[in-house]
């Protein structure tokens, strides 16, 4: 994936094209052949422009990509990918990717009439859709919303018709996929994510950095659909990340004849104080007057008003909260990368039951730490590089982790001095000599070597 990022970093496709480029990067890929960059420009200067691009092009495709492969962890990724990519180009994805291009293309804020929402080209299609008009609140610059809702509820239908299509047939989502509209001069991010079993293992990663949640529930569905819709409302809306957010619940599907009322359903969930109620037909072709119902504006412009009116409160728990998580994940991280080293160095050494796995002669160990560093030779490698080798006991995975921690494909991420990880590996070893390895990755030992992976030296 690292690789189609810089490919895509240095192409640039224009709009449009991205998922074309993209796709012609993974069928190349999958036969066996990694595609050089046709442009002149080079990725070692990071302009600005570049980083814009990749956050306002690339990062919507590439997010959905990587919670796909994630959440579904297919055998071929190449194949997979190249699968989603045909479905991308195939569904309205694609055009979605435009849509944050063109949302995102505006240069400066329009001018804004008081009282009048901005229509510009990008936003006439969504401008009449939780328009703050004769709003008392300011709307803020920005908001996220999370569309939370069992499959088949109605939660993409209801994106792609406030965004205009006045038939919708969207395919089930597979993962994340966002789509940023712009409401005034407000530009506010919906999260679609999926509602299947397998997927919403991913929904609480999106938890801490929404502003309000949207629950789509089909009020239609049959008894046990319904009974498991109400209770991962009530779980995802008690979760410590959304408690007391603002919240919408709709009941969708009204034009179905099985369709629960708002009294039948609140005899079977008692409703937070944070979350108001409506009763909805999502599709426009399923309304009598077949368009848009108007009452997702009305419904949606009161959810962004509760949100507008309590914002300092909201997105000062939302920076603390994404922080928060960020730093449990950099945790975790560190906790997974210290239990791969130490059965590697179990492995180099021979220790706790391990058998030694991947171990190079010492001139292809420097050669290979040497390389993974970013040199050509073996000899480039300093004295305390080479002493690191020797540490690991020329073990592979030992190796790469350490160079991982050396020469960090991600910028943000911390890069150690040599005498810094000698005495990480020095720490790590000790451990293991002591007998301290924990249960997983004994497990991994029966289930025969490095179980999976996750570190991330070549990966995004
Ligand atoms: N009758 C009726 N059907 C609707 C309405 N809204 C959505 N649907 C149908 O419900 C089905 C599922 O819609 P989606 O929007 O894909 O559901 P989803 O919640 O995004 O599902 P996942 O992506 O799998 O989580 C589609 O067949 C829609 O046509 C509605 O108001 N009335
Ligand atoms: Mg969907």
């Amino acid at each position: 994936m690292s690789g189609a990022i810089t490919y895509m970093l240095i192409e640039q496709p224009e709009k449009g094209k991205i998922i074309d480029v993209l796709l012609n990067y993974f069928t190349q890929l999958a036969a066996g052949i990694t595609l050089t960059p046709t442009s002149k420009s080079t990725p070692t200067k990071t302009r600005s422009m570049d980083r814009l691009y990749m956050a306002k092009a690339m990062s919507p495709v590439f997010t959905k990509l990587m919670n796909m492969v994630l959440a579904l962890r297919p055998e071929n990724v190449e194949q997979y990918i190249i699968g989603c990519l045909n479905d991308m180009k195939l569904s309205g994805d694609y055009d979605i990717v435009e849509e944050v291009l063109n949302v995102e293309a505006v240069p400066t804020a329009p001018e804004v009439v008081e009282g009048e929402p901005v229509v510009t080209e990008e936003t006439a299609a969504t401008e009449t859709v939780g328009s703050t008009e004769g709003d008392d609140v300011a709307m803020p610059a920005k908001m996220t919303i999370l569309t939370l809702g069992l499959s088949l509820s109605g939660k993409t239908t209801m994106l792609k018709a406030i965004q205009g299509d006045p038939n919708p047939t969207p395919k089930p989502t597979v993962g994340f996929v966002p789509h940023a509209l712009q409401l005034g001069s407000s530009v506010v991010t919906f999260y679609d994510l999926g509602g299947g079993d397998s997927i919403r293992d991913i929904w609480p990663n999106y938890y801490a950095e929404t502003h309000g949640l949207i629950y789509v529930l089909d009020s239609s569905s049959d008894d046990m659909t319904f009974k498991d819709a109400c209770s991962v409302f009530l779980e995802s809306v008690s979760s410590p990340a959304l408690a007391g957010k603002p919240c919408l619940l709709i009941l969708n599907k009204k034009d179905l004849p099985s369709y629960r009322d708002t009294e039948e359903v609140l005899e079977t969930l008692t409703l937070p104080p944070s979350c108001t109620i409506c009763e909805l037909t999502l599709h426009p072709q399923k309304t009598p007057s077949k368009s848009l119902d108007p009452e997702i504006d009305v419904n949606l412009s009161s959810l962004f008003n509760r949100i507008a009116s309590d914002f300092s409160t909201i997105s000062e728990r939302v920076d603390n909260d994404v922080k928060e998580q960020l730093k449990k994940e950099e945790d975790e991280k560190k906790a997974k990368d210290k239990r791969v080293m130490k059965k590697s160095l179990n492995k180099a050494y021979s220790l706790n039951g391990f058998t030694p796995i991947d171990i190079f002669t010492p001139s292809d160990g420097y050669e290979f730490l040497a390389q993974e560093v970013g040199f050509m030779k073996a000899e480039e490698l300093v004295e305390e590089g080479r002493e690191v080798a020797e540490l690991c006991g020329f073990q592979k995975i030992a190796m790469m982790l350490a160079a991982g921690m050396k020469e960090p494909v991600s910028k943000k991420k911390k890069r150690y001095e040599w005498s810094e990880i000698k005495e990480y590996i020095q720490e790590c070893k000790a451990e293991c000599e002591r007998g301290e390895v924990d249960e997983e990755a004994f497990k991994d030992v029966e289930e025969g070597g490095v179980g999976g992976g996750g570190f991330d030296w070549g990966a995004v």
